[in-house]
């Protein structure tokens, strides 16, 4: 009954041509591979050599398959090769299995499960009998290619060794392919040699099982067949990946829960905790009543009996947030007497800490009544040279003390040991002040509040003797998604760990019976990701969130008003720019401003730090007369407003403001420009000259588009499309501040348009933006292309250009 067994070839196997005996039978696979006869009841033999588990191809090459007629149905070939007729499948498994193959794709096909090959070698002796060889045929068998010349060959593992050692799931998985493969194969014109040998290892395989024909059919004649419309089969639930972002749902009910506080609350500072004495004086700096965010943060940060947690505050920019934690901080220390470094406030960038100070340094005057200390307030932020930074913080004394003497001999002993087995470790000891004789040096802080840039804190706790925070109980993280998002020498790691550190009494607050230190963590775009606000080691934290009617995760001041302008030739972007700032749209929008342009313009010509305030020198002292885009000055250069222009660059802003100075030489004695790369001293200049009035116009890169406070801005400029949100919240909140009008305008090309009205202005299909605002975008046209702007005028912005070119690589245009 049993017939000889041929097995498929050993993979990696190639055929040799040579080994073939001519006029040997027309079977496709090859006969090169030695196989062993099947006995029943005795185990085959091992085969020497487990092949390799790599997939072997088979060539089913149709000049070596018998004919075909393909007129003949699968059925009736089954029953030519069967002699039997095969029940009809449900029509439900059969359309399932042909779109598994569809599926599967050509992978499916290329691998061969143990069992479908288990199945065509028993097939293959079951169907001997009946059809032992392939109908003989005058074709030389063609040698099969190389097991890496995969394109006309078909996986067969070698053996069921290497087969065995798969995982189970994975036999099952190709099994299932198998059997849709097998499907394919029948509905394929190619294959009809598998076809024929399907259909004989289906039937071998029942009759294996033990099961007779009469049971095969009785068995799918209990499945009966279910009819089907054209409606689509059920399938399986599509496998939903879950892109939703953190939910107030899904945060902790400090983050979940916030106190919610609406940006046009006022309360006197009196009602608030502020003694009468110190409002009054508040009140001659511009301070008379409290914003929004200090009558919810005051009460929570000012002294009472039961001291609340931690404090994070996620208002609008120029909300106020910067006096709701100087206020309570000042009034707290200047309750003590002796000066100890009792706060840190971290900034991000030096201009911040600067501004910064200013508050502070008004606040202090405001408590240093009724016998209240005047705080005394340090800079930390890398704008001198280190050692001056460290005396103007640390003080040092030489204080009597043989004892302590004593002990810092027997250290230099030790260091100097140290030293010559060249441990570096100790080094800076010899920078320190040596003591004299039966004295020690003792070090005490200067200041009671430091306000500082990350990095330089880090250096500050690592290389300055004396500096402490033993005492620090009020920590400030202004900015605070920016700090904590960019580990600046892995700073809040330093702090914290220095925080956590406890000397009895140390961290206590004056008519208070708590003690430790107390966190203010700010930002306009206060970040809800725990992962970064774990760090801070918050204490029973309370989230204070100033919020308008239309409310997103990042409020807009409600004062705000935004624009955007199409720009229809990038190529001429400057020159809609120039339109913009010679516009009626750029009007004074605050009372005060227009009295002070028109002011301010009777002494612009004499006044003006022109450009030698900022890098790019736009004064135009050249003979030749200037290339202008535009006409003619007509009276003095002013402009009726003020307008901060930013770009994606520092290299962006110093070219774009040399560029706006050559088309526009009325503007030119105006133009400031602030980047990262200008030196603090000169940027302090030029903000200043801003905050006079004497620049009206600021080119700047992001540097200064957080925190920077620019009272008498009217209008921001994105020249240069921000690269998120949050970037363009900070940039236009330097306009709209603290209860004054503003507005942004926004230039925007074709290519960026989708990403700006829907990320930014939140408008069109699928808009998705945190930005929360109480209006909408308006469109505004500026410019026309080169018909609008003229021959003439694309022609000198050309001109101005080859200009700006000659000047970056010669410099000569300066000249
Ligand atoms: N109570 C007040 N009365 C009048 N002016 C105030 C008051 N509080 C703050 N200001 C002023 O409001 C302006 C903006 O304040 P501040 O710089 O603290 O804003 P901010 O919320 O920190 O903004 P940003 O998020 O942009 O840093 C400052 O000029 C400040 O002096």
């Amino acid at each position: 009954m049993y017939s000889r067994y041929i097995p498929p070839p050993k993979e990696n196997q190639a055929p040799n041509p040579s080994q073939k005996t001519p006029g040997a039978s027309a079977t496709s696979f090859s006969t090169s591979t030695p196989y062993t006869r099947y006995v029943p009841g005795q185990t085959p033999a091992e085969p020497a050599q487990p092949a390799p588990a790599q997939p072997q191809r088979i060539v089913f090459d149709d000049a070596d398959l018998p004919p075909v007629d393909h007129s003949k149905s699968r059925r009736t070939l089954d029953e030519e090769l069967t002699g039997t007729a095969e029940q009809k499948k449900p029509k439900k498994a059969k359309s399932r299995k042909s779109k598994d193959v569809v599926e599967d794709g050509v992978d499916g096909e290329v691998k061969e499960s143990k069992s479908r090959k288990r199945k065509r070698g028993e097939a293959a002796q079951a169907a001997a009998p009946e059809k032992e060889v392939p109908e003989a045929k005058d074709v030389t068998p063609e040698p099969e290619p190389a097991a890496d010349g995969a394109a006309a060959t078909e996986a067969e593992p070698a053996n069921g060794v290497a087969e065995e050692r798969k995982p189970k799931r994975e036999k099952k998985k190709k099994r299932k392919q198998d059997d849709n493969q097998d499907t394919e194969m029948a509905d394929g014109d190619a294959d009809d040699m598998r076809r024929r040998h399907k259909s004989v290892f289906d039937k071998v395989h029942k009759a294996l099982q033990g099961k007779d024909e009469a049971e095969d059919a009785s068995e799918d004649e209990a499945e009966p067949e279910v009819e089907h419309g054209l409606e689509p089969l059920p399938q399986p639930e599509p496998v939903v990946f879950d892109e939703s972002k953190l939910t107030y749902e899904t945060l902790p009910p400090w983050l979940a829960s916030p106190v919610r506080v609406g940006p046009d609350m006022t309360r006197p500072f009196t009602e608030l905790g502020i003694s009468p004495e110190s409002s009054k004086i508040l009140e001659t700096k511009g301070f008379k009543d409290a914003f929004a965010v200090q009558t919810a943060v005051l009460p929570i940060l000012l002294p009472s009996p039961d001291r609340q947690g931690d404090v994070v505050v996620a208002a609008p920019t120029g909300s106020g947030k910067t006096l709701s934690y100087v206020l309570p901080m000042v009034h707290d220390i200047s309750k003590g007497r002796v000066t100890r470094l009792r706060a840190l406030i971290v900034l991000p960038t030096r201009d911040l800490v600067q501004q910064v100070q200013l508050a502070f340094e008004a606040c202090a005057a405001a408590f240093a009544v009724n016998g209240g200390k005047r705080v005394k307030i340090g800079t930390a932020m890398g704008n001198r040279v280190f050692k001056e930074e460290q005396s103007v913080i640390i003080g040092e004394e030489q204080r009597y003390d043989p004892q302590g003497y004593e002990q810092y001999l027997q250290k230099q002993d030790r260091f100097v040991s140290l030293e010559e087995s060249d441990d570096e470790d100790d080094g800076l000891d010899l920078e320190r002040t040596q003591p004299l004789p039966y004295h020690v040096v003792a070090h005490e802080s200067k200041v009671d509040i430091l306000i500082c840039t990350p990095g330089r804190l880090v250096e500050h706790i690592t290389k300055t003797p004396g500096f402490s925070l033993d005492y620090v109980r009020w920590l400030i993280v202004d900015e605070a998604d920016k700090l904590l998002a960019q580990d600046f020498q892995q700073w809040l790691d330093t702090v914290t760990e220095k925080l956590s550190a406890a000397k009895p009494g140390a961290r206590d607050f004056p008519g208070s019976n708590k003690s430790g230190v107390r966190k203010v963590i700010l930002s306009a775009t206060m970040t809800r990701d725990l992962s970064l606000l774990n760090g801070l080691k918050l204490s029973r934290p309370k989230l204070i969130v100033v919020e308008g009617t239309k409310a997103g995760e990042q409020n807009l001041p409600s004062l705000l008003k935004e624009y955007a302008i199409k720009v229809r030739e990038p190529s001429l972007k400057p020159l809609y720019l120039v339109d913009l700032l010679h516009s009626k749209h750029m009007a004074a929008v605050n009372q005060d401003t227009a009295d002070e342009a028109s002011a301010g313009s009777e002494t612009s010509d004499s006044d003006s730090p022109s450009e030698s305030d900022s890098e790019s020198d736009s004064s135009s002292s050249s003979s030749e007369p200037e290339p202008t885009a535009n006409p003619p000055p007509t009276k003095k250069p002013t402009l009726p407003t003020t307008v901060l222009i930013f770009t994606k660059s520092n290299e962006a802003a110093l070219r774009l403001s040399r560029l706006l100075a050559l088309l526009s030489p009325d503007l030119a004695p105006l133009i400031g420009t602030l980047t990262s790369s200008t030196k603090t001293s000169r940027r302090t200049r030029t903000l200043r000259a801003f905050a006079q009035n004497k620049l009206r116009i600021l080119v700047a890169s992001d540097l200064v588009s957080r925190g920077i406070d620019l009272l008498n801005l009217e209008h921001v400029v994105n020249y240069d499309l921000p690269i998120s949100e949050t970037s363009y919240v900070h940039r236009v909140g330097r306009t709209a501040r603290a209860g004054r009008r503003g507005c942004a305008w926004t230039l925007v090309e074709h290519a960026e348009a989708r990403r700006f009205w829907r990320d930014f202005a939140g408008e069109g299909k699928g808009a998705v933006t945190s930005i929360g605002r109480e209006g909408v975008v308006e469109r505004v046209r500026i410019g026309e292309g080169v018909e609008e702007f003229g021959e003439e005028r694309v022609r000198a912005y050309e001109v101005a250009l080859e200009r700006l070119r000659g000047e970056a690589v010669g410099g000569e245009g300066r000249k």
